[in-house]
């Protein structure tokens, strides 16, 4: 597992990450959301080393993460740094090496994970003559060379077309089976709820939510969908409720007071029938939307 401690940075005046604890378990897949600046990359690039820490620490098993932990974690830098000129294949390969894998089991790799993403008939292509989202394709394979530790990955999924995007999630299901630790920055908040067991989400530098997709569905104020036989304006009386919407039969309401919404229920089936009573959980796009606003 990885541990973020209080992990903070700042560039002059700007705090750019503020005290920021979180986990990323093993075997789990955690998401890392956030707006345009709000401190994502920067906590990467600590975790990883390549940006010295003000204060907090990172731990990597119980312990304070070393230089030899860290390279044991494939990590995707939000910078994409192969070498333009050079074919793919060889490149891999020679990175591999320099992870410590022999050449033969680095060849057989790298070609098995080419295969895998579409490229086996591109292997001897110097990178610049490949599309962008396929030079981020070899930047995948590259990250996950040879089998990493953890993975720590910024934006692996931009610039994918949808076959590579299912190409990356089958990867990253793998590792998490076989027990690895995975984080991942992303913008796509439709990937991130299909993909993670868990997420953090950052603000202005600061962890504002983290939790399982279905912990931060369930951590707000409940809201309830309630559909009667008749009309239902009559709920507006109701003390300890915020109607959020209503239409005719249907109200959707927001429990202000413990209990309110077992009085509801109560009310409503004393005066006719209930078609239907449901709690309503938020989507992560109204969770992400409430915690950066
Ligand atoms: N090298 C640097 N020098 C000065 N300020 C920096 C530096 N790197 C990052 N920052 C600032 O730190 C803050 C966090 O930036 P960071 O790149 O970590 O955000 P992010 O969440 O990854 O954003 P994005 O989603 O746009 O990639 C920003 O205000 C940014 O301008």
């Amino acid at each position: 597992m990885l541990e973020i401690r209080e992990l903070t940075r700042r560039f002059g005046d700007n705090v750019a990450v503020d005290h920021v604890s979180f986990d990323v378990p093993a075997g789990l897949m955690t998401g890392f959301v956030g707006g345009n600046g709000a401190g994502k990359t920067t906590t990467m690039r600590m975790m990883m080393g390549v940006l010295g820490i003000d204060e907090g620490e990172v731990l990597w098993q119980g312990r304070a993460i070393t230089r030899h932990d860290r390279r044991r974690i494939g990590y995707m830098p939000e910078e994409r740094g192969l070498y333009p000129k050079q074919p793919i294949l060889d490149q891999l390969v020679y990175i591999a090496q320099l992870k410590g894998m022999e050449r033969v089991a680095a060849r057989t790799q790298v070609t098995e994970l080419l295969e895998r993403f579409g490229l086996g008939e591109r292997t001897k292509d110097h990178l610049e003559k490949l599309s962008l989202g396929n030079q981020q394709r070899v930047q995948i394979i590259a990250s996950v060379l040879p089998r990493p530790a953890a993975l720590v990955l910024d934006e692996p999924f931009s610039g994918l077309d949808p076959k590579a995007v299912d190409s990356m999630v089958d990867l990253l299901r793998e590792y998490t089976r076989d027990g690895v630790p995975v984080l991942f920055s992303s913008h796509q908040l439709d990937l991130v709820e299909r993909l993670c067991d868990r997420l953090v989400v950052l603000a202005q530098g600061r962890r504002v939510a983290a939790g399982t997709v279905a912990e931060l569905r369930d951590a707000g104020v409940p809201r309830f969908r309630l559909v009667l036989g008749g009309d239902a304006g009559w709920v507006r009386d109701l003390r300890g409720l915020e109607v959020l919407d209503l239409d005719g039969a249907t109200a959707l309401v927001e429990v202000r007071q413990d209990g309110a919404e077992q009085h509801l229920v109560a009310q409503a089936t004393s005066r006719g029938d209930v078609h239907e009573f449901v709690r309503v959980r938020p989507a992560l796009s109204e969770i992400y939307r409430e915690a950066t606003a």
